[in-house]
């Protein structure tokens, strides 16, 4: 008895009412799945591979300049082309392999601002002509994210493209509240306190506008989250702000369900087991995980280089022999192998963390 018994498809890349589901199944069994950005074709198998060992869903992602990096930084960014095209051949890619490590997988785009909007607008072009194919979005969901605009904007536009994704039950993330530090070269450090907490009111506002389109959205409401990685103490996270807007919406909307909205945890890096289950009590269905990966696959490079620095100086001659060959050491799909093996690790600690493991 698990999510799989909800969904109509079992494994590979899920979409419409089975997204939907899955979120409902984790609010009501109380986890989240952690959301990865991945930025090749390596990252994606990490996480998917750990998804797989501890059997549960996971949400893959790409940045806008993670997309960019999946098309190659040598490729102009111009008008976003290189965003748009390496976003298109990250969805085929995990599309592609996905059913092969048997799990349900949301396929995801993170933050736009406003100026990268053309970004989304490239990838619902994508996403509608799949869809004239296959009847489906070639994305699970999308985030649209105008939280350093004025409220009433961030609101109206994000409804504009609900209302693009609602005919292809595509999900949409949007974000109220900034979250501080850095994404996408925007320096959210020194950003007014208030703005990082989202207003109860706000979140109906939302809700109100949102719901009336389509119920496949979700909330990445500030509670104080930051991206990125920071000394103990430099972050203070309230999450029974999730709770407060929880109660409020059911209560001005007379809604039956305690948990009335989605909520997203951004900047999970570097949050404490309580924190997360603090928020994923309060409806928090997808926790955004980047810099602690990017950490984790690292080290495994890392080690491995610095154990074997000796057959790593030369195509040939090591401590064994000066006319010993060093191929077996220098080919990538050695230390490649090891950065994916110890991001994979970090994964399941988080499937852990969230309660995801198990949940199929
Ligand atoms: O929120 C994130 C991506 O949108 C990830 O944040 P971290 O890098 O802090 O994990
Ligand atoms: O926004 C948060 C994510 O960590 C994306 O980061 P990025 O823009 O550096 O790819
Ligand atoms: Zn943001
Ligand atoms: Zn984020």
């Amino acid at each position: 008895m698990g999510v799989l018994e909800k969904l109509s498809r079992k494994s590979g890349v899920i979409v419409g009412d089975d997204v939907l589901r899955l979120f409902e199944y984790a609010q009501e069994k109380v986890f989240a799945i952690p959301a990865i950005n991945v930025t090749s074709s390596s990252t994606a198998i990490s996480a998917l591979e750990a998804a797989r060992d501890q059997n549960c869903p996971i949400v893959l992602q790409v940045s806008q300049g993670g997309a960019a990096f999946f098309a190659g930084k040598g490729v102009s960014n111009d008008g976003q082309k290189a965003s748009i095209a390496g976003a298109v051949a990250a969805a085929h890619f995990i599309r592609s392999i996905a059913p092969t490590y048997g799990i349900p997988v949301v396929l995801h785009s993170d933050h736009c601002a406003k100026k990268l909007l053309p970004w989304l607008d490239g990838m619902l072009d994508a996403d509608e002509q799949y869809y004239k194919i296959h009847g489906e979005p070639l994305f699970s969901s999308h985030m649209i994210d105008l939280s350093e605009e004025p409220v009433d904007w961030n609101i109206a536009t994000t409804a504009k493209y609900l209302k693009r994704a609602a005919p292809m039950k595509q999900w949409l993330e949007m974000e109220i509240g900034i979250t501080g530090g850095e994404e996408d070269g925007v320096n959210n450090e020194n950003v007014d306190n208030a703005a990082m907490y989202t207003q109860p009111q706000d979140i109906l506002a939302i809700h109100n506008a949102l719901a009336s389109i389509s119920p496949y959205f979700s909330i990445a409401a500030g509670f104080g989250n930051v991206h990125g990685v920071y000394k103990p103490g430099n972050v203070r996270l309230h999450p029974e702000l999730l709770k407060k807007h929880q109660a409020y919406v059911k209560e001005q909307t007379g809604s039956s369900k305690d948990k009335p909205v989605f909520f997203v945890f951004h900047g999970g890096s570097g949050s404490s087991k309580e924190e997360y289950k603090e928020a994923i009590g309060y409806g928090v269905v997808k926790v955004n995980l980047d810099t602690d990966m990017q950490y984790a696959y690292l080290t495994g490079v890392r080690d491995y280089v610095l154990n074997k620095q000796d057959y790593l100086k030369s195509p040939v001659g090591n401590p064994d022999g000066e006319d010993k060959p060093n191929k077996k050491f220098f080919d990538p799909r050695v230390w490649i192998r090891e950065g994916e093996k110890t991001m994979s690790k970090r994964v399941q600690v988080a499937l852990e963390d969230f309660n995801t493991a198990g949940q199929l």
